[in-house]
């Protein structure tokens, strides 16, 4: 828009202002108005004028939108800096993608309780419902902790993060999730899984200094995996979805950043995380809105009619794991993007130890509910799925005390109990 300045010059400067010019110009008028044909000119000299004045206003306004970013300006740095700021002796300035995500929330919330300083990054996609973001974005406000609204593929963005706040660890996790939807939206998973990482892993390796990195990669690169538990050390070059295919793309391209820049890298296998503020796409989220709306719910099954089995991990002990892991990693080595000396890389199952079947969790949501879930079990349709996961957490317990303690009773009491409460239930008509 133009200024009101530049508003009020141009309403106002029509010609004959002063007395002597007025005059001429009256003279002027009747003279050119005398014919016709200049009356005609000047009818269309204004509307040329109307237009071009309109069609100014409209580029002002057009560009004014495209240069508008969700970020950037005084108020939005000192945002940034505040929120970074640490409040214990020795504690982290951490940037958190994906902070808006379920497990982003939790673990940004953990840090800022404990004196950490935090900048959460999301681009609020809607994957699924973006008001649940909103939600979670409200209570990390409220705890003064400053979300930017940007994309991982956003380089300037995340260059001008870096310049404001010296990070000492990115935790990594923005991400493509569900491992179905691959097959619908391939390219998210190639934007953010894979474009995205190495966007924001080059803007950590340019970094001075360079922040140590912990990100999630998932239980699923696994894949076809048949040796259980599933140990680090087993074979993860047979993946079943694209979503699994990014997860192990970027355990290999995080390992070439260390290996070529020095970043100090931690990978976190996380299998199929379960709690309060989790993601609606999953099954055991979606299932409970079903059995409360007294909707169907779909199982699936494998191949002779073989239960399908997941090691569900609760939020606070993927918390706990994430947590240990920022407070194990060793610094990056590099320095004005050049590595200076060999940089710790690892990679960590973060998982619960006993599986439980679908129609299992079913029947511990059926009873939290005090409903009866409408079943339909169909075969396992190719899409992704596993028949199972199980974590074999050694490492994770050897190197970063990683104990997880809650069974899949216990949370998905708590799950339920959220749920009925963000959703407007009654509690006490459900819960057991
Ligand atoms: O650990 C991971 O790395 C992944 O965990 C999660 O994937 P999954 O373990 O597949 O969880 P989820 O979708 O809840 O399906 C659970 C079970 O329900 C079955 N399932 C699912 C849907 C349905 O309608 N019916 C059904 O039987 C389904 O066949 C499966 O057996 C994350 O979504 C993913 O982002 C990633 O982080």
């Amino acid at each position: 828009m133009p200024s009101l300045a530049e508003e009020e010059l141009f309403l106002t400067s029509k010609p004959g202002k002063s007395k002597d010019k007025s005059h001429t110009m009256h003279r002027h008028f009747h003279r050119c108005f005398a014919s016709t044909s200049t009356m005609f000119l000047w009818a269309l000299f204004l509307v040329a004028l109307t237009a071009s004045y309109l069609s100014f206003q409209s580029f002002v306004d057009n560009s004014s939108k495209y240069l508008s970013t969700a970020w950037g300006g005084i108020q939005w740095e000192k945002q940034v800096r505040a929120s970074a700021q640490i409040h214990r002796t020795n504690g982290f300035s951490v940037l958190v993608t994906g902070a808006a995500g379920f497990v982003g929330t939790h673990v940004s919330l953990a840090l800022k309780k404990r004196g950490d300083g935090i900048v959460g990054l999301d681009n609020f996609n809607n994957y699924y419902d973006p008001t649940l973001k909103k939600a979670r974005k409200s209570i990390l406000n409220s705890h003064n902790i400053f979300i930017v609204e940007g994309d991982i593929n956003d380089a300037r963005m995340l260059a001008k993060l870096f310049d404001i706040v010296a990070f000492t660890h990115v935790m990594h996790l923005a991400a493509q999730a569900g491992v179905r939807y691959a097959m619908k939206n391939p390219n998210s998973y190639v934007h953010s899984n894979i474009a995205g990482l190495v966007t924001l892993l080059e803007e950590c390796k340019n970094a001075n200094p360079q922040p140590a990195i912990v990100w999630a990669s998932s239980s699923s690169v696994y894949g076809l995996n048949e040796k259980v538990p599933f140990s680090e050390s087993d074979r993860t070059d047979q993946p079943a979805s694209l979503y699994a295919a990014t997860k192990k793309a970027g355990e290999e391209i995080t390992h070439t950043y260390n290996h070529i820049y020095g970043l100090s890298v931690t990978g976190l296998r996380f299998f199929t995380v379960y709690g309060p503020w989790g993601r609606p796409d999953m099954a055991y989220f979606s299932f409970t809105r079903n059995i409360l709306q007294g909707k169907p719910i779909t199982i699936y099954r494998g191949k002779n009619r073989v239960d399908l089995a997941r090691d569900f991990t609760y939020i606070d002990d993927i918390v706990k794991g994430c947590m240990a892991s920022l407070d194990t990693a060793k610094n990056s080595t590099g320095s004005g993007g050049k590595k200076q000396g060999p940089a710790q890389y690892r990679i960590f199952n973060l998982g619960n130890t006993s599986p439980v079947t679908v129609p299992m969790m079913v029947g511990i949501l059926e009873k939290h509910l005090k409903n009866k879930a409408k079943k339909n079990f169909i075969e396992m349709p190719g899409n992704g799925d596993v028949p199972f996961t199980h974590a074999n957490i050694s490492s994770a317990r050897t190197e970063l005390g990683y104990k997880p303690t809650t069974d899949l009773q216990t949370g998905l009491k708590k799950f339920v109990r959220w749920y009925l409460s963000y959703s407007g239930y009654n509690h006490d008509k459900f819960v057991m």
